[in-house]
């Protein structure tokens, strides 16, 4: 079975742009996002662009900061404290990858953890690691589990989780998220023994390691269900880019019991739970006023 990620982020948008209505007419405060970008890579500014559009669609206010790409550390930073001080601005992104020149964690460290939407600053993993409320979880990782949600129903406890790969962004944060749901988790990575046979007896799969169609049929349980988080650009062999997953989704697909595609699965997943952390950040900017 197909997990549709884009009608399941659809109704999710849903359900937040009531929620950005009532906030609205309640407290006659409207949720705000500020996305910066620096530099100018094609493929990033989509990404940002597909934000502006759908913040702006369930109500919220959307503003976009475009930097040149020698845009200095300093700059960006206090670019970051007028942003942190402004009561106006509930959530901040900044775009990644920044160009080399600037710290990427000095950047994410300066963000203030309660306007943090992206969930990267180390207060919010620290408290995701802790199982504290009121952080601010990464976007993808919460559309992981809201995935395999939708297809498992809510009650994911005792499942064996396998999670390839082990970054901050994903890995990491999406074990910790599966952890919190009972699961049983192994995190596996580049170093890791007998891969398949460990992907083998995974009930929930989640791929994020960035390496085209890595997972193949025999990595994959009878019934599983295989999220994928890979966005990987390939040439076809007529010469066309097209967008394939971490997970061979036609070989899986005969296998699992559903799978997330690639586009149209966790990336739209993405975004709606960016949103869904901007209202959060907003709700809890009332009380420290
Ligand atoms: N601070 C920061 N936070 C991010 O969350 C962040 C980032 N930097 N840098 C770039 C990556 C990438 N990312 C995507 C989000 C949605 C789709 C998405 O919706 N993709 C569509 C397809 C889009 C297409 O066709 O190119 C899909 O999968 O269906 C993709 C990629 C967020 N990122």
């Amino acid at each position: 079975m197909n997990i549709d990620g884009k009608l399941t982020a659809q109704t999710l948008r849903d359900k937040l742009a009531i929620e950005v209505a009532e906030f609205k007419s309640r407290y006659k405060i409207q949720p705000s996002l500020t996305v910066i970008i620096v530099g100018d890579d094609p493929a990033s500014h989509i990404y940002v662009k597909n934000k502006v559009k759908q913040t702006q669609e369930i109500g919220m206010i959307s503003n976009e900061i475009k930097l040149p790409i020698e845009t200095t550390e300093n700059h960006l930073l206090s670019l970051l404290e007028q942003l942190n001080n402004d009561d106006s601005v509930h959530g901040i992104l900044v775009q990644l990858p920044l160009p080399k020149h600037i710290d990427e964690s000095a950047i994410i460290s300066a963000i203030n953890p309660d306007k943090d939407v992206d969930g990267f600053h180390a207060m919010n993993s620290g408290r995701l690691f802790n199982g504290e409320p009121g952080a601010l979880v990464p976007c993808t990782p919460q559309g992981c589990v809201l995935l395999a949600k939708q297809h498992l129903g809510k009650d994911l406890s005792g499942l064996h989780a396998v999670v390839i790969g082990r970054s901050n962004i994903v890995g990491k944060p999406v074990a910790m998220l599966l952890l919190q749901e009972n699961c049983t988790v192994t995190i596996t990575h580049s170093k890791t023994k007998n891969l398949p046979e460990l992907c083998k007896q995974a009930d929930i799969l989640v791929a994020a390691v960035g390496i085209a169609k890595l997972v193949k049929a025999d990595w994959v349980k009878e019934g599983a269900t295989v999220i994928d988080v890979g966005i990987n650009r390939i040439t076809t062999n007529e010469g066309a880019t097209k967008l394939v997953g971490d997970v061979d989704y036609v070989e899986a697909f005969e296998k699992c019991g559903a799978i997330t595609p690639v586009p149209g699965g966790v990336g739209p997943m993405t975004i709606a739970c960016l949103l869904k952390n901007t209202l959060a950040a907003a709700k809890n900017s009332l009380q420290s006023r």
